[in-house]
């Protein structure tokens, strides 16, 4: 037997609670815009094809901004769709003026030029926070003017909880580089005065660069790929994987994000789960984002 237990238990960080509480500041916020200005928030989701996963999240978005009073307006075209038809749709909702947010729901079918299609929305409109504009704004520690994409800014949300708004001297390990995730990731904890490392598939020894974070961000869609002794003894782990896996293969079935969470729970000092962490977080920063798109009234 054990004399010493050395196990411990990371705090489980409720992202379904904290995206409530975002949530609820965003339907009162909206409230008292509209008795300002006479403004309802409006929100255009574009889905392009039949994803049977983006289907499942589209909704999701619809219900949420309906619960935030927001109009909302969904454009469904075939998968054979051409790019300039996608194109022209977002020529009309950029100058409608009862929309105040247009997201295109990614992935694209193959044959879309998905690059062309997310710098014809206008940055005011980029409630995704992928145009050049937006990405340039935020990479260049404009912050405040930027359009911030969602799964970053609801991350850094329950980071600034448990460490406060200032990371400085903290050291950060972003694994993923991806532009909807890991670059903007990496500038906002850059912007937080965080030490800030991004690692990807091409790096070497991740194991040994992630035992240095004391903030981890695992964004890279590769199932449980960060272990128990990976981790930092009472590090910060916001896990973005959204991996969907089939039982028998030694692992909990259904979702699992790209961290291992028992493995990890006993190490961490606080931790996201999948589901319930960083997705509902997302939802809730659309939400904020278009918000504030109405308010600045699709300028720039
Ligand atoms: N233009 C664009 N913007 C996006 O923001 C975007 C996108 N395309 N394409 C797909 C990804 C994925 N995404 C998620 C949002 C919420 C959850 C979410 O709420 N997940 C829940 C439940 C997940 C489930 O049960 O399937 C959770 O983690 O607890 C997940 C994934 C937004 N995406």
């Amino acid at each position: 037997m054990n004399m010493i237990d050395t196990r411990r238990s990371a705090a489980i960080i409720d992202g379904r609670a904290r995206a409530r509480k975002v949530l609820e500041d965003v339907k009162s916020q909206a409230r008292k815009w509209k008795a300002k200005s006479g403004v309802v928030p409006g929100i255009a989701v574009v889905i392009v094809g039949d994803n049977p996963a983006s289907a499942i999240y589209v909704a999701s978005k619809e219900k949420t901004a309906k619960e935030c009073g927001f109009h909302s307006r969904i454009e469904t075209r075939p998968a054979t769709a051409s790019t300039s038809e996608i194109l022209d749709l977002l020529g009309e909702l950029n100058v409608a003026p009862d929309i105040h947010g247009i997201l295109v729901q990614l992935p694209l079918p193959t044959h879309i030029d998905a690059g062309k299609v997310i710098q014809a929305i206008s940055p005011g409109k980029d409630v995704d926070g992928f145009h050049f504009v937006n990405v340039g704004r935020l990479a260049t520690g404009a912050v405040d003017g930027a359009i911030v994409p969602c799964t970053p800014a609801g991350a850094i949300l329950l980071i600034g909880d448990i460490l406060g708004p200032d990371l400085s001297g903290r050291r950060a390990v972003v694994l993923g580089r991806s532009n909807i995730v890991g670059k903007p990731m990496a500038n906002l904890l850059l912007a937080a005065n965080a030490t800030v490392t991004v690692a990807h598939s091409r790096s070497h020894d991740l194991a040994a660069l992630c035992r240095e974070a004391d903030i981890l961000v695992a964004a890279v869609g590769r199932p449980e790929l960060v272990r128990g002794h990976w981790i930092k003894p009472g590090a910060v782990v916001i896990d973005v994987g959204i991996n969907r896996v089939q039982t028998g293969e030694g692992r909990r079935a259904g979702l699992v994000g790209d961290v291992a969470f028992e493995e990890a729970q006993s190490v961490a000092g606080a931790i996201t789960p999948v589901p319930g962490g960083v997705g509902p977080m997302t939802i809730a920063m659309l939400m904020a984002n278009t918000l504030n798109a109405a308010i600045r009234g699709g300028m720039g």
